[in-house]
């Protein structure tokens, strides 16, 4: 694995952003936001606002609720809503270090990383090639597998 994390210089920490829809939490959001985090030493994470999912179904969990999950674990030093209108919006507020996409995240790190510089933000994107192969992790298949319960 590439170690990105700097030496640390006084009190410089190297800031992770993370991001996500997290609808039904599993073992696969942990196993993501723990390589994530190995990257640095803080990690953030946007949870995505329900208004910005279009490319798939809707969220069943509401937007705050979902953030207070993801808040909740031990890993995450800080999760933020979404903005609701220019993804750029809170990743020039959080200024991190590092954004690591998801091994499934339809972003393109070369292209996020040279849209950030021309918004004169300099930040490595990364993606986190690995993933968790469980029974049941994804929250689609979370509400597939309860749908199909349910309907027998
Ligand atoms: C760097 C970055 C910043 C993002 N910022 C936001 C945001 O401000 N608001 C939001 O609703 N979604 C944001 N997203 C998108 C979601 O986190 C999520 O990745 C997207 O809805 C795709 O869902 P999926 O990861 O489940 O495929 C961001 C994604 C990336 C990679
Ligand atoms: N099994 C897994 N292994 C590793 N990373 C995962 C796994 N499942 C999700 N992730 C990562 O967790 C982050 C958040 O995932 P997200 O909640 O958006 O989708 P999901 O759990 O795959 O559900 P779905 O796409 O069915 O809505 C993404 O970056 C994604 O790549």
């Amino acid at each position: 694995m590439i170690v990105y994390r700097r030496q640390h210089t006084g009190d410089v920490l190297v800031k992770v952003l993370a991001t996500g829809t997290f609808d039904l939490l599993h073992p696969g959001h942990i196993h993501y936001l723990s390589e994530a985090k190995k990257l640095g030493d803080k990690l953030y994470v946007i949870v995505a606002r329900e208004s910005m999912i279009r490319h798939k179904p809707k969220p069943i969990i509401p937007d705050e609720q979902r953030l207070e999950m993801v808040s909740s674990l031990k890993i995450v030093d800080k999760a933020l809503l979404g903005s609701e209108s220019d993804i750029f919006d809170p990743i020039m507020q959080i200024k991190p270090d590092i954004i690591a996409l998801g091994y499934d995240q339809g972003f393109d790190a070369r292209h996020l990383e040279k849209e950030l510089r021309s918004r004169g933000f300099d930040c490595k994107v990364v993606r986190i090639e690995t993933s968790l192969n469980c029974l049941l992790c994804g929250s689609g298949k979370i509400v597939k597998k309860v749908l199909e319960r349910y309907q027998e």
